[in-house]
């Protein structure tokens, strides 16, 4: 078998038409346009471009999008309350901070203090929650997208094994929980466990969201497995590379995201589709 690639970019970039096309039509309602702050502190390079990039997604689709760029050496104290003015603004409907942050804060208060309303991430406790009881909320971006494009690809995962490699609150976690309420048996794997090739070889549908290159070995891949690479690292070359050998895996899988041009794409798509669902509580439809 060798993989047909599923292209993050193609999908991306038709959530992002129908985001304008929402966005546009409320305009033409008379209603104000979604607004995002983005909030980013210190000069983390890799930080600055996907705040950049947002920006310009965001842009593109008529969405409003401010950014606070705050100095390496903010307090928590001043952090704080630049979120509760956002969370007081009636034209912000989001509100993103960037991560991770320096090392002298702590974004847990932080992400707790962003008003669930407004919490485009999908990191409050509350909106996993609801997540978990499986109610319309604001999910987390990744794994959104990533169901998205599962979608989109008219893959039907419901009765798979699954398999997510990393158990982070941004990605694995929340993952686990979009698996299970599309009807996946699913297995999480993170560095207490001690046979994760097993896990692997079982997966009809692989998840993997480390940031650890070469992690997950080609001939681990179950023959026609579904691979989601989730790992964006940048090698010394300039290169961006994920968590999966890609070429000895592409050779067994039936269905593989590359990286670049797979899932971060969608992360970005899904960040305006929580934009907009934040704007539509809070400035319903007349
Ligand atoms: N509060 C918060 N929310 C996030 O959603 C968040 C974050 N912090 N911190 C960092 C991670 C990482 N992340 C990515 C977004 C887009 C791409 C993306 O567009 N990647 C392109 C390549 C971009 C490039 O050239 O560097 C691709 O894979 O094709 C990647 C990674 C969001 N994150």
């Amino acid at each position: 078998m060798t993989a047909q690639l599923i292209d993050g970019k193609a999908v991306a970039s038709r959530v992002r038409e129908r985001v304008a096309q929402e966005v546009a039509s409320r305009r033409d309602n008379g209603q104000r346009p979604p607004g995002l702050a983005v909030v980013l502190v210190g000069t983390d390079p890799a930080s600055q471009v996907y705040v950049r990039n947002k920006h310009r997604a965001c842009e593109q689709a008529g969405i409003r999008s401010l950014q606070h760029e705050l100095p390496v050496d903010t307090s928590q104290q001043a952090l704080e309350q630049l979120i509760d003015e956002l969370n007081a603004d009636s034209t912000i409907d989001g509100i993103l901070l960037q991560l991770p942050l320096p090392e002298h804060l702590d974004a847990r208060p932080i992400l707790e203090r962003i008003h669930p309303d407004k919490d485009v991430d999908g990191f409050h406790p509350y909106n996993l929650g609801r997540l978990a009881q499986r109610l319309p909320t604001l999910r987390p971006c990744t794994p959104k997208g990533i169901i998205t494009l599962l979608q989109e690809s008219n893959l039907s995962i419901r009765g798979l094994d699954a398999t997510i490699v990393g158990a982070s609150n941004i990605v694995g976690r929340p993952m686990s929980l979009e698996l299970l309420l599309a009807g996946c048996t699913t297995t999480i794997c993170h560095r207490f466990t001690r046979n994760l090739e097993q896990h692997i070889r079982n997966a009809e549908l692989l998840i993997v969201a480390v940031g650890n290159p070469g992690l997950v070995r080609g001939d681990w891949i179950r023959e026609g497995a579904i691979v989601i690479d989730v790992g964006i690292t940048r090698t010394a070359e300039g290169r961006l590379i994920g968590d999966v050998e890609f070429e000895t895996a592409a050779a067994r899988a039936s269905y593989m995201t590359p990286v670049p041009g797979g899932v971060g794409p969608m992360t970005v798509a899904s960040l305006l589709e929580n934009t907009l669902f934040a704007a539509e509580q809070h400035d319903p439809r007349p």
